[in-house]
């Protein structure tokens, strides 16, 4: 009886969703016309030039979470655009998006999550063979992770922006959750963990704590580590949950990094310049002569120019002099007046300067 009327409220309602479900992808697929004319004009003006434009694909979604209305949540906006956006992309043209694999790795994550599912995976074996694929045009973007909220700098990745003529095009901070997974989902037999160097870094409270006897092992992935305990059930992996998804693992605990809000921020690298988005970000190296007051006097001009700085690391410049390369990121794009006037004044300062590029704030 309940169940009787129940039906007979709910048949219309659903009736209405499916109604304005077949209108949605009668949008979408207009939408998706519309791109692939858009890919057309691009084609016509600069034949094998960049499809991918980082910054009217920024300044869309900001713009319809400025006016949604509601009741569907603004939060939800840029992962449901993200797709369809990758999707008309990938019309236009397939993007290749190289990143440290194998399958399953927080790398994919990231690269899905920035980019979409509609792209082109290649899976690297390391960050210097994703920079190689992008720089030979293999890949047309790659993703690398540049810092983790517990383990700072990923060192390989700043060297790499340093000696690379690639640019940077984007960034996505992704949420990092290790878990311990076997084949069987639990230790049994086991008798070493594998991962990659960061990530027993970041649980090596925990693993200490359940696991004081057993022996790490260095992988050059998490998910190879992953991939490696799907063969050999003496290995326990330490790797993201879509990691266990990918291998076949189960999970014999979740959530195991000693710092629960663990993030690791990636970069987009590519060979195009971005155009501004309205909300960006611009990254850049300096190195100063290593004499006292040095760092003070190269940062004066952002303060001089109005400009934030949101990030500085620093990397020894190898030359046995204590000298250092600083790695800094500063809020506008290099375009934007106040912050072409305070790079222009870092280069004229700078003993080495280099503009790894600008790019939409995520
Ligand atoms: O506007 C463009 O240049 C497009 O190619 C269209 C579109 C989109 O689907 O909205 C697709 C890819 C670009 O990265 C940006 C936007």
């Amino acid at each position: 009886m309940v169940d009787d009327a129940l039906k007979a409220q709910l048949q219309p309602l659903r009736e209405k969703i499916d109604a304005l479900d077949a209108q949605l992808l009668d949008l979408l697929n207009q939408r998706a016309a519309v791109a692939l004319q858009v890919g057309e004009v691009k084609h016509a003006f600069d034949a094998g030039g960049p499809v991918l434009k980082p910054e009217r694909e920024a300044s869309l979604v900001r713009h319809l979470q400025q006016i949604n209305g509601g009741p569907f949540p603004s939060a939800a906006i840029p992962s449901v655009w993200t797709e369809i956006v990758s999707a008309c992309r990938g019309l236009e043209s397939p993007l290749t998006v190289a990143y440290l694999g194998p399958q399953g790795s927080f790398s994919e994550q990231a690269a899905f999550e920035h980019f979409g599912h509609a792209v082109v995976p290649m899976r690297c074996e390391s960050f210097d063979e994703i920079f190689r694929s992008v720089e030979s045009g293999q890949a047309q973007v790659g993703m690398v992770p540049v810092e983790n909220s517990t383990e700072g700098a990923v060192s390989r990745t700043l060297d790499l922006l340093l000696n690379s003529s690639l640019k940077v095009m984007g960034e996505r901070s992704l949420r990092i959750q290790h878990c311990l997974m076997t084949q069987s989902g639990t230790m049994h037999g086991v008798t070493r963990v594998m991962a990659h160097p960061q990530a027993l870094a970041q649980c090596q409270g925990w693993l200490a704590k359940r696991y004081p006897d057993l022996p790490w092992e260095a992988a050059p992935s998490n998910s190879e580590a992953a991939r490696l305990a799907a063969q050999d059930a003496s290995i326990a992996a330490i790797a993201g949950a879509s990691a266990a998804g990918a291998w076949g693992l189960q999970f014999v605990a979740e959530g195991i990094q000693d710092d629960p809000h663990n993030r690791t921020r990636f970069l987009a690298v590519g060979k195009d310049v971005v155009a501004p988005s309205g909300n960006d970000k611009t990254s850049l190296i300096l190195a100063v002569p290593n004499r006292s007051g040095a760092v003070y006097d190269m940062l004066a001009p952002l303060a001089e120019n109005g400009v934030s700085m949101t990030r500085l690391e620093s990397r020894p410049a190898r030359t046995g002099q204590w000298e250092y390369y600083f790695y800094i990121d500063i809020l506008g794009h290099a375009a934007d007046e106040a912050v072409g006037r305070a790079v222009a004044q870092l280069k004229a300062r700078a003993a080495f300067f280099k503009l790894l590029g600008s790019y939409p704030t995520q």
